[in-house]
Parts: structure tokens; sequence; C-alpha cells
């Protein structure tokens, strides 16, 4: 079964709220835990026994795990799989992107089923242009993994960058909008939903980009960044039912607390569903 149609599923019966696994240092000390990897441990795996269960999708960020090195990235390891064992699709936000032999290295590294950091799906970053993700388009396809493309991030300085307008592009297309334009491409004609996805904040102001594709979009932002249920209609109308609207310290400053962890994400499923 294709990524697509997995997070398509997944979205239908668990409703469209992930949250972000993050362990921020503040958090790890808000929680009374050491910073350190006997904390990091202890942190990341409540987080995923409150809401791997019953979220469709959850994203850890990398980062955090790498900053332990090898025994943060074991952590990240039994995040993934015990967050798979639960019934959650993975999305490791890691937001790679490199020349394309690389970019072969690092698909093969994340998205395929023979590595310990095996993941459902991983955030990319397409600044080196689209074409040099193609690795990783190609090896999600083989593996059924999907990759969900940075368009319109939630920080403030992402405009400069992706709001650039494209010289020789339709008229007066943003770089952003055209990341959205290949992505059009890429999932045409695919059933139920296409396996490549955007990243576009639920942050942004008013966009003249059409992101009605025929894939899902991750929206971070919802909640820490004052990203609300009113932005994800305004931004996305239409194409609403495709959103994964993603929180991470919302979520877990509520913690230790795994019933609360829990219960904000039944809230906040029924208030996106609604
Ligand atoms: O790809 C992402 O997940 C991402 C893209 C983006 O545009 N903005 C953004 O905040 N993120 C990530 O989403 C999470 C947001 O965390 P909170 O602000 O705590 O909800 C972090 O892991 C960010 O790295």
């Amino acid at each position: 079964m294709t990524f697509g149609a997995r997070v398509h599923a997944a979205l239908a019966a668990r409703g469209p709220f992930c949250v972000g696994i993050d362990p921020h240092s503040g958090l790890l000390h808000d929680w009374g835990l050491a910073d350190d990897v006997a904390g990091l441990e202890r942190f990341a795996l409540t987080v995923v026994e409150a809401v791997a269960p019953v979220c469709s999708v959850v994203k850890p960020q990398s980062a955090f795990y790498e900053r332990f090195g090898s025994r943060g990235v074991a952590v990240l390891e039994r995040v993934i799989a015990e967050s798979r064992a639960a019934g959650a699709l993975v999305l490791l936000d890691v937001k790679r992107g490199d020349i394309g032999s690389t970019s072969q290295a690092y698909a093969d590294a994340y998205l395929d089923p023979s590595s310990p950091l095996a993941s459902d799906a991983i955030t990319a970053s397409p600044y080196l242009g689209f074409g040099s993700l193609d690795p990783m388009f190609d090896t999600a396809r083989k593996h059924d993994a999907g990759v969900f493309v940075l368009a319109l991030t939630s920080n403030k300085e992402g405009p400069e960058v992706q709001g650039a307008r494209v010289e020789g592009g339709a008229d007066g297309q943003s770089v952003g909008g055209l990341m959205i334009e290949h992505l059009r491409r890429l999932n045409d004609g695919a059933q139920p939903l296409g396996s490549f996805g955007a990243v576009v904040g639920a942050t942004i102001g008013d966009t003249d980009v059409d992101l009605d594709f025929n894939g899902p979009v991750l929206a971070p932002g919802y909640g820490a960044q004052g990203g609300t249920i009113a932005d994800i209609r305004r931004i996305f109308g239409s194409a609403s039912g495709h959103v994964i609207a993603s929180s991470s310290r919302e979520v877990l400053r509520l913690g230790p607390d795994v019933a609360a962890m829990r219960d904000a994400v039944h809230v906040a499923n029924d208030e996106l569903r609604a």
C-alpha cells in the first residue's frame, strides 16, 4: 500500500492531528528530567505511550535526538519503532536536501526498510533544486514511503526565499508556488492520494499559491507558533481534507501526564474534524 493510501486511511481513521515529538531541553527540565540521554529516553517514550496509539501521524524532530550523539539516535530508533508498533505513521522531520548522489544516501538512511531509522516519510528541503530530491522520490516509490517537501514554511524568515519570484516562470509565480506545482505533477493520477506532500505553515499570511493538489500537506505551527483552526480553514480552504495539522510544544508541555497529552490529541482531532 502506498504511503499516500496509508496516510489517507490514517487521517480518516484517527483524525488529522499530528504530535511533534521534540524533546527540547527546557521541556525535559519542566518534566523534572535531566537533560541527558536517560531524560531524553524517558521523555520521548512517555510521549509515544501517550499519543502514538491515538495519532494518525507522529513527527519526531531528529535534531533533538542527534544532540546526544549515537545514544540519542538510538532513542530515536526506538521512538520510530514503538510509534509504528502503536499504529501511528512516523514522519521523521530531518529536512534533508543535497546534491542528487547524497540525496540517495539520505533516502537509504530514512526510507529503506532495512535501515534502523526507516520511517514512513521524511521532510525534505528542495532548495538545491526540486530535481535534487529525485532519489528520495524514487526510493519512496520503491518502498511505499513518502516525502514532504518544504514549500511555505511557518517561520518568518521563509518568505525571503520561498516568496521570491521565479525568473521566467508563469505570471509572477513564487518559488514556494513552483514547489507546489512540482508536487502537483508528481502526484498526478494517484488514488486515493499521492505520496508526496508539502509543508505549509499554519501561520502563513494570505497566499496566492493554489494549495489544492493531490497530496498530503503538513501544517506545522499550529499551537505554540500561533496557528489556529481558523488559519487552517483560511489557508487551505477546499484542500483542508488532506491537511495534517502538527503541534509539538503545545501538547508536550502537558506531560508527563499521559492522560492529559492523549486528551489533547482527542480534543484537537475533534476540533479539526468539525
Ligand atoms: O517541517 C516541519 O515540521 C516544520 C516546518 C515549518 O515550516 N515549521 C516548523 O515549525 N516545523 C517543525 O514543526 C515543529 C513545530 O514545533 P512547535 O512550534 O513546538 O509546535 C518543529 O519540529 C519544527 O522544526
